[in-house]
């Protein structure tokens, strides 16, 4: 959009748009964002923000094609180009091409419905990654099929995103069943729907969970979107909700090597109140240690939450074949599996993380990378 006016008062800039909306930018702002502050080549910011003044005055204002020239009783002259001050008008959120909203899911989505996508023409294709990305992150669940019959099938498909979330179980793990298992995961026993490493100060964002073998009897897998089961108990039970947002629990995770734990709460929310993060672990949850007059109060919560944990309303369930690759927003879609009788037959994931920063850092690249290309 472009600049019909401007108006210099002396701690503000008005600018009034073409469609005749205004917005005022306060002078501290536009000094601190003005061009000349920036490393030219790592537009890292060299100003130094102290060395101004908290109110600099302004004293003109005048358009010059693309650019604003501001002129500051301190003899500061800045060039804000136009779409600078378009791009961030104060108090509107900012533009971010990977943006995307959650879109909530219940088990009436089906199971067959989950968004399908081919790991070759992943591996071969930029359109092809940004749209299996889109649909991960609005569903928080997608399924990668077609994957070649290697362990290392499924984590070269990771990396196609960005670098691996190295934790405490290595930079990848196998779900077999094994002798003296750290983790009841290396185990044949049911899982019940869980969020992995809750106990980590930042749990591992997108989990890839590559199937190689699913012989045995059960080792069925299940899912369910931990942010529709928050945002009903918000609706259902909003002091449940509030006390899972506000008392921080024990996760802790130990064996020979780690000893890893946390207190933070099982809801997190974001800037706009909506659910960002769950974390839910029955196995992990340490020992409770809130006063004793909110333990009864929370343990109620707690036990809301689970209940939905239960309920087959929010539940997914499939049963993964050789060749396919869940791939799911391990701080929003809680995981689990059925119990399997390993004298049935094999059972092997091979499994990896990749966070959330390195994925959203990705798919931001590939918007601008097909924008251009549309364009
Ligand atoms: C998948 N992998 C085996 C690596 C980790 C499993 C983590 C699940 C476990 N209950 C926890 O949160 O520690
Ligand atoms: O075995 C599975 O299907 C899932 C394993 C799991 O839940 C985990 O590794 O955290």
């Amino acid at each position: 959009m472009n600049i019909t006016t401007l108006t210099a008062r002396t701690d503000t800039l008005v600018v009034t748009w073409t469609d005749s909306t205004s917005t005022p930018f306060p002078t501290i702002w536009l000094r601190d964002n003005c061009p000349s502050g920036l490393h030219a080549e790592t537009h890292e910011r060299l100003l130094d923000l102290l060395s101004i003044d908290e109110a600099p005055i302004l004293t003109s204002a005048a358009i010059d094609g693309e650019t604003a020239v501001l002129i500051y009783a301190d003899g500061h002259i800045s060039r804000m180009p136009i779409s600078l001050l378009n791009a961030h008008r104060p108090g509107q959120s900012r533009f971010d091409a990977a943006d995307i909203s959650a879109q909530h899911w219940r088990a009436d989505h089906g199971a067959a419905n989950i968004s399908r996508h081919a790991a070759a023409f992943i591996l071969a294709d930029d359109f092809a990654l940004k749209n299996w990305m889109q649909d991960t992150a609005k569903f928080g669940l997608t399924i990668v099929d077609q994957l070649q019959d290697r362990t290392n099938a499924g984590v070269e498909i990771a990396e196609r995103i960005g670098f691996l979330r190295i934790t405490n179980f290595g930079s990848t793990f196998e779900v077999v069943n094994k002798p003296d298992p750290n983790n009841l995961a290396y185990t044949s026993v049911a899982l019940p729907l869980h969020t992995d490493l809750p106990n980590q100060e930042v749990p591992p964002g997108y989990q890839f969970l590559h199937c190689l073998a699913n012989e045995a009897v059960g080792g069925g897998s299940l899912f369910a979107d931990g942010f529709a089961m928050a945002e009903d108990l918000r609706i259902e039970d909003q002091e449940a909700f509030q006390l899972l947002c506000d008392v921080a629990i024990p996760f802790r995770f130990h064996d020979e090597n780690a000893d890893i734990g946390v207190y933070r709460p099982v809801i997190t929310l974001g800037s706009k109140g909506e659910v960002i993060e769950i974390r839910y672990n029955a196995h992990l949850a340490g020992i409770f240690d809130m006063p004793a007059e909110i333990m009864p109060a929370y343990y109620r919560a707690y036990r809301a939450f689970m209940a939905k944990t239960r309920d087959p309303k929010y539940r997914l369930t499939l049963k993964l074949k050789a060749g396919e690759m869940v791939v799911f927003d391990n701080r929003r879609v809680l995981h689990g599996r059925d119990a399997f009788d390993p004298s049935t037959g094999f059972r092997h994931l091979h499994g990896c993380y990749v966070d959330r920063g390195e994925f959203f850092s990705r798919l931001r690249l590939l918007m601008h990378e097909t924008d251009v290309a549309i364009a």
